[in-house]
């Protein structure tokens, strides 16, 4: 297609949306032309009577005569609603969206009203798989909302993919919202963001999901108030008027924070390329052609069959692929077109990408309109051993990696190659005809006979196993062209014994005798590897495994694909874990997955939440697997990973220490730890706790500065206690000190008398200093006994009390628990954490009076049992705070036996 006809077509369609002309520049901006240049076409267009000029400043054009779109000219889909003035002109606004009529017209409906809502537009979420054109929809509605004045006409249209960033949130954040200068390190300028520059237009962010949290906080207020701050802004708000567009391909209730997804007002979804109309595709694809014809300046066409395998195979990538596949086959075509000129460049079903005819085939099991035999299909699926070795390489060079290394990692490749064929052959090896199911009957027949002669001179005899997997690899090599390609950066094959490589050769001949084709010495060579009985050969060592498992749909695999992609190796396996699924289903995927890929090294689990990890000791426990867990999985953690797990000699606890410290390295704001906090707990959250928090605030080490301490109630009952857990989930909770044992497993917990002693406060300091997630220690009730109640709780009150005297407290104590005994069978730890808390309420009744205040007396526990506060348990009580009311001179209101009888019942576990 000519240049002008394309200025034509684009005028014809362009002009039913704007009646009164189009500009140069719009052409410009819709073929992606300078403005000059589209000018040039448009003027010659008039001077070909093709189109009319309407003065004005800027000059606009409209055809001539006016035309209908393509969607309307009966070419594409038939128009069998009934439009409705609103569907129709959504027709016409989205001209350059393909199914604007049909599949898509409710969305681009839903979308419009968005971004149309006076008197700035709507916040408004895309989802759909990648590639479903959901950029392609927020650019569009942009150029509709400057047009339609919904927008200034210059606004600006600011679009930025939040995966390029998202193994740097810092980075990422500054990237969108600007750095003040120092924020951190090599923030040396203040920078403004994109935020700022999309002020008064459109922001699209695209997979808006990788916002961290705090991104994702920041953008809610941005779009709810209007306000943001640079990174490193304290005080300074700014203002900036964006119309957010987010786009997503997962599932976005569960990836953003419910306050963001909830300030969308329309979401809106793109189908996936297989739910859209024939008629659709025939259209894309129409269109996808014509950019390649003009590109090329030369007549395209398009064979029969190509044409049918681009209009069905399925294409995961949606639009995006089928456009990237048909540019891929164009420019193959044109390739050919340029060595063997001729009037046409024509595209054939060979300048199709492999990728595209391997799902074809899976789909339709035919090729070229023959059915695709079952063992050709199987054979198609056999890893590209050649691109996998260039990765490898390159990884290995990227690692400065030296020869020796080099070359057993090569060596490495081969091996998994040569496991996978074994494997093939192995389950697919058909025992009773004796094996030649999978490979071309010819083919077979060739291979037989070579090592058939070649058994003359090798050790031991190649097995039918060892002989398909030669002809699943040469089966691969003849049909793939990619295959044959010659790689400059393909290393040198490792070599193989003589005998092998002699039996290699000998193939070789018998092909060049049957079918005239010279193998390559780097084919003879792999053959030879494939023949040799590498199995019993290989040394007993084996590889840690890696699995990643990851809720959501596909997640788990697609961090795996990249990895093994990137590393040229199959190294790391995933189980995906949809949310929907019970968790009981998931347990026994991974434990089947843990039980296949242990190679007797044990495997390294990477999960996403801290909660798997338990799954991986119970999984470790069942099957008997080393299994070590590391969660908050990021893709740095998988490809360290699979690094680390390439090498035989790393052992499972090496590998797992490198993904953690990958996972350390970018010191960025959402993988910054979270803050440190020590909790003191006490029944009332009131009395000993909060004489704990004020001591420990007083003496944490200079360095711990950065710990908060917090006052917490645990429940006497179930001796939990909601906010502690809360504590736990959101920040990096030390230790709990205090004088109950709150049930908080993974915690360490330290009693106020242990802490108080040496050896606690050298805990607490160890505690203090450790990076790593602390030990639990073992339960305080193993090494507490009755008799040692009085020391500790004098020691303890000695340590926190300010005006009582701890000893004579003690004293008087000893003498009168033992009615308290009697009536409530307390245990040591609950006898205690009661002698901590009446101690040092009335030190803190002391210090309240002393300074003129009415001291306040704690509250009956409101769900006391009435056989707890049954008059002989008060009376108990109450006889142990008359001595103390007398010796201290305090006046201990009634209720305070009251409230010791709720706190003295008897805890299901103790
Ligand atoms: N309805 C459509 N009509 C015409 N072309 C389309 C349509 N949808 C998408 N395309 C084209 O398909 C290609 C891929 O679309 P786009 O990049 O918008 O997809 P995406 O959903 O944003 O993908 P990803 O999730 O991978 O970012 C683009 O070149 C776009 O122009």
């Amino acid at each position: 297609m000519k240049k002008t006809d394309l200025v034509e077509n684009t005028l014809r369609s362009l002009s039913e949306q704007y009646p009164h002309g189009i500009s140069a520049e719009q052409m410009g901006r819709e073929l992606y032309l300078d403005r000059s240049t589209a000018s040039r076409y448009l003027n010659e267009l008039v001077r070909e009577g093709k189109a009319r000029k309407i003065p004005g400043r800027p000059v606009k054009y409209l055809p001539h005569p006016p035309a209908k779109t393509e969607e309307n000219s009966g070419k594409g889909a038939p128009d069998s609603m009934s439009p409705s003035s609103r569907q129709a002109s959504v027709g016409e606004l989205f001209t350059d969206i393909v199914g604007a009529k049909h599949s898509l017209r409710s969305v681009l409906e839903e979308a419009l009203a968005a971004v149309m809502y006076p008197p700035h537009g709507l916040p408004m979420l895309i989802t759909g798989e990648t590639g479903t054109g959901k950029s392609h929809l927020a650019h569009t509605l942009y150029r509709i909302a400057a047009e339609r004045g919904r927008l200034r006409h210059d606004a600006p249209f600011v679009a930025f993919n939040c995966a390029e960033y998202a193994q740097n949130p810092e980075l990422l954040m500054g990237q969108l919202f600007g750095v003040k200068k120092g924020a951190f390190t090599g923030a040396v300028n203040d920078r403004p963001g994109l935020v700022e520059r999309a002020d008064g237009g459109v922001l699209f962010l695209d997979e808006i999901h990788r916002l961290p949290p705090a991104g994702q906080e920041m953008l809610f207020y941005l779009i709810d108030q209007g306000v943001f701050r640079r990174l490193g802004e304290t005080t300074m708000e700014r203002r900036a008027r964006v119309l957010l567009i987010g786009a997503t391909t997962e599932t976005p209730e569960t990836v953003l924070l419910p306050t963001l997804y909830r300030r969308f007002s329309v979401k809106v979804t793109l189908p996936p390329l297989r739910e859209r109309t024939r008629e659709e595709r025939e259209i894309l694809l129409r269109r996808f052609l014509e950019r390649e014809e003009e590109k090329m300046g030369a007549p395209l066409t398009l064979s029969d069959e190509c044409r049918q395998m681009l209009l069905t195979y399925p294409c995961k990538g949606n639009i995006g692929q089928l456009q990237s596949d048909v540019q891929i086959a164009c420019a193959r075509a044109f390739l050919r077109h340029l060595q063997q000129p001729g009037p046409r460049v024509t595209v054939t079903i060979e300048d199709l990408p492999q990728t595209v005819l391997q799902e074809a085939s899976k789909k339709t099991a035919t090729i070229d309109g023959k059915p695709l035999p079952r063992k050709q299909r199987k054979a198609d699926q056999i890893p590209n051993i050649y691109e996998q070795l260039v990765r490898r390489k390159q990884t290995m060079q990227e690692s400065g990696a030296n020869d020796t290394r080099m070359s057993q990692s090569l060596e490495e490749v081969v091996d998994q190659y040569v496991r996978v064929l074994m494997q093939t052959s192995r389950q697919d090896v058909d025992d009773l005809s004796g094996g030649a199911r999978l490979i071309e009957p010819e083919l077979y027949k060739i291979l037989h006979e070579a090592v058939s002669e070649a058994e003359a001179f090798l050790p031991s005899p190649v097995g039918v196993h060892q002989l398909t997997a030669v002809g699943l690899h040469m089966q691969a090599w003849l049909n793939d062209p990619e295959r044959r390609r010659n790689l400059s950066s393909l290393p040198e094959i490792p070599p193989a014994p003589d005998p092998y490589i002699r039996a290699a050769e000998c193939i070789a001949t018998h092909i060049k005798a049957r079918w005239g084709l010279d193998l390559p010495a780097r084919e003879v060579k792999l053959i030879a590897l494939i023949l040799s009985p590498r199995d019993q050969k290989q040394s007993p060592e084996r590889r840690v495994a890696v699995l990643v498992a990851m809720h959501g749909e596909s997640a788990a695999h697609s961090m795996a694909d990249v990895t093994n992609s990137l590393l040229g190796s199959p190294v790391i396996h995933a189980v995906d874990m949809p949310l929907h699924q019970p968790s009981s289903v998931a347990f026994e995927r991974i434990k089947q997955t843990v039980r296949q890929i242990d190679q007797g090294a044990g495997v390294l689990l990477l999960v996403d939440i801290g909660s798997l990890t338990t799954m991986g000791e119970a999984i470790s426990r069942e099957l008997g697997i080393a299994v070590e867990t590391v969660p908050h999985v990021s893709l740095p953690m998988v490809i360290e990973a699979g690094r680390k797990a390439l090498y035989t000699e790393n052992r499972l606890e090496e590998v797992a220490d490198a993904v953690r410290r990958a996972a350390q390295l970018p010191t960025t704001l959402s993988d910054r730890p979270p803050s440190r906090i020590i909790a003191t707990v006490c029944y009332t959250g009131e009395g000993a706790a909060v004489t704990l928090e004020n001591w420990l605030r007083e003496h944490l080490p200079d360095a711990d500065r950065d710990v908060t301490i917090r006052s917490v109630r645990i429940d006497p009952e179930s001796r939990r206690s909601p906010l502690l857990e809360h504590l736990a989930r959101t920040h990096r909770l030390i230790a709990v000190v205090g004088t109950v044992a709150p049930e908080l497993p993974g915690v360490p917990y330290l009693p106020a008398w242990e802490m108080l002693q040496p050896e606690g406060v050298g805990r607490l300091k160890q505690l203090l200093s450790a990076t790593r997630t602390a030990t639990i220690f073992p339960s305080r009730s193993d090494r507490l006994t009755y008799d040692r109640i009085p020391s500790l709780v004098e020691q303890g009150l000695l340590e926190t009390s300010r005006h009582l005297n701890p000893r004579l407290f003690c004293r008087i104590m000893q003498k009168e628990m033992d009615v308290v005994r009697e009536q409530f069978d307390l245990s040591a730890d609950r006898e205690l954490g009661l002698w901590m808390h009446v101690g040092t309420w009335i030190d803190q009744w002391i210090g309240a009076r002393l300074d003129g205040q009415i001291p306040e007396c704690p509250q009956p526990e409101s769900d006391s049992q009435p056989s707890e506060v049954s008059p002989s348990n008060i009376r108990a009580w109450q006889r142990v705070l008359d001595t103390l009311s007398q010796t201290f001179s305090v006046s201990i209101p009634e209720q305070m036996a009251i409230h010791l009888c709720g706190l003295s019942r008897r805890s299901p576990s103790t």
